[in-house]
């Protein structure tokens, strides 16, 4: 039907083009079988595989930041770096579908696809030039270098009320919440943990990049414990960048405390409407550019990392811990942060900037 009635036979001049909207699949067999059966019907030129975090303004920011900035060329890396946390929370449950996500999960319906292609942006090497095939190049070489998933680094969860939905079985062992570590095996990351952390019915509504470096070495300013330097890309709501950091507390006193350079796109670019992802994404469709689209041996290496612990959690040998609704998840999912060398910042208030003050 669909070669009958949407393609452009070869007869005429014009271009056929096929967005194609998540789940790809629901493992890895199963999104190698959907591949090979569209790849009988379209070359992998025509298919744009959708992944609408690849359409959000500051996920687009992160190979400007990272490749055309002197500032983190030389930090990125093992040496600088000690944790990275990509986290995506959302204030609401499943609200009337779910049916639909108890066959999903968390994982598959956020980690698998949204958050790792965050992470790929955040670990994958500088790709050769901006051709779509580059980068995409650079993806799958950092997808294929994850090790397996340890279950001692995952954190499952279900919040409380899940299963009064009547299209929810009562038995459902389908996560809401997880908390899953990521290890890539090469020469940069080596040691370093993402954690890719995403739940439903929590206490606010954030997708957000964390990155946190080691501490300074000899801290003569006795200044460790008040927390490390982070660097934060927050995705939604109010897309903003900020550096937090020691400064020296301003008065008489030699005193530090813990400040931030701050860039906050509502303030910088007053007067700038950001594009809905689904809009950028599908006028790239019409252009004809496929950088921000998901290629299928990307998808194949995404389904590696995680069919695993997939199949482990769909035969019940990880159980999801209840969590309260409005709650920041289990409180298992921080102990794992801390485990993975997170440090809190002590004393740390955001002070927003008015024009008024400037
Ligand atoms: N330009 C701007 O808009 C800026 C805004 N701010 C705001 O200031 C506030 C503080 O910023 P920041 O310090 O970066 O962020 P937060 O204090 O929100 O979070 C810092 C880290 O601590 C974790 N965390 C938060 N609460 C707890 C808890 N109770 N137990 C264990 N872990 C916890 C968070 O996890 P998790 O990610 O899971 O919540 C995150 O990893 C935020 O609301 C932020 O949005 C700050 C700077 C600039
Ligand atoms: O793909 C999905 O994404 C939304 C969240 O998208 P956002 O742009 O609002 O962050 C999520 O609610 C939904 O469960 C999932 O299928």
């Amino acid at each position: 039907m669909i070669r009958s009635y949407c393609m452009t036979p070869s007869s005429h001049t014009g271009w056929t083009r096929v967005i194609v909207e998540k789940p790809f699949g629901k493992d890895l067999d199963s999104a190698e079988e959907l591949s090979a059966q569209l790849g009988e019907l379209f070359d992998e030129e025509q298919l744009y595989r959708i992944d609408h975090y690849l359409g959000k303004e500051l996920v687009q920011n992160l190979l400007v930041l990272r490749f055309a900035n002197r500032f983190f060329l030389p930090l990125w890396n093992r040496d600088n770096i000690d944790n990275v946390q990509i986290v995506f929370r959302e204030d609401f449950g499943t609200d009337g579908r779910g049916g639909y996500f108890d066959q999903y999960g968390i994982i598959r319906d956020i980690i698998q696809n949204h958050l790792l292609q965050v992470f790929c942006l955040v670990a994958m090497e500088k790709p050769v030039s901006l051709s779509p095939e580059h980068i995409r190049d650079e993806k799958v070489k950092v997808l294929q270098s994850v090790s397996c998933i340890n279950h001692d680094e995952v954190v499952l969860g279900q919040y409380d009320g899940y299963k009064d939905d009547p299209t929810v079985p009562n038995e459902s062992n389908t996560p809401t919440f997880a908390s899953v570590v990521l290890r890539v095996h090469n020469e940069r990351w080596d040691g370093v943990p993402f954690v890719l952390k995403a739940g439903k019915a929590l206490s606010s509504k954030k997708a957000e990049i964390r990155v946190q470096f080691k501490d300074a070495p000899g801290d003569i300013f006795r200044c460790k414990k008040q927390g490390r330097n982070e660097f934060v890309i927050r995705l939604q709501p109010s897309e903003a960048m900020y550096m937090k950091l020691t400064v020296k507390k301003p008065g008489l006193e030699m005193a530090t405390e813990q400040s931030e350079l701050d860039l906050s796109y509502g303030l910088r670019y007053q007067d700038v409407k950001i594009p809905e992802a689904y809009e950028r994404l599908i006028l790239d469709t019409i252009r004809g550019d496929q950088q921000h689209f998901v290629r299928r041996d990307e998808l194949k290496a995404a389904w590696e990392i995680f069919t695993p612990l997939l199949h482990d959690i769909d035969a019940g040998r990880l159980k999801a811990l209840p969590y309260q609704p409005g709650t920041r998840g289990p409180l298992e999912a921080d102990e794992l942060s801390k485990r993975m060398g997170y440090v809190p910042t002590l004393g740390y208030v955001w002070a927003p900037p008015t024009l008024a003050k400037f």
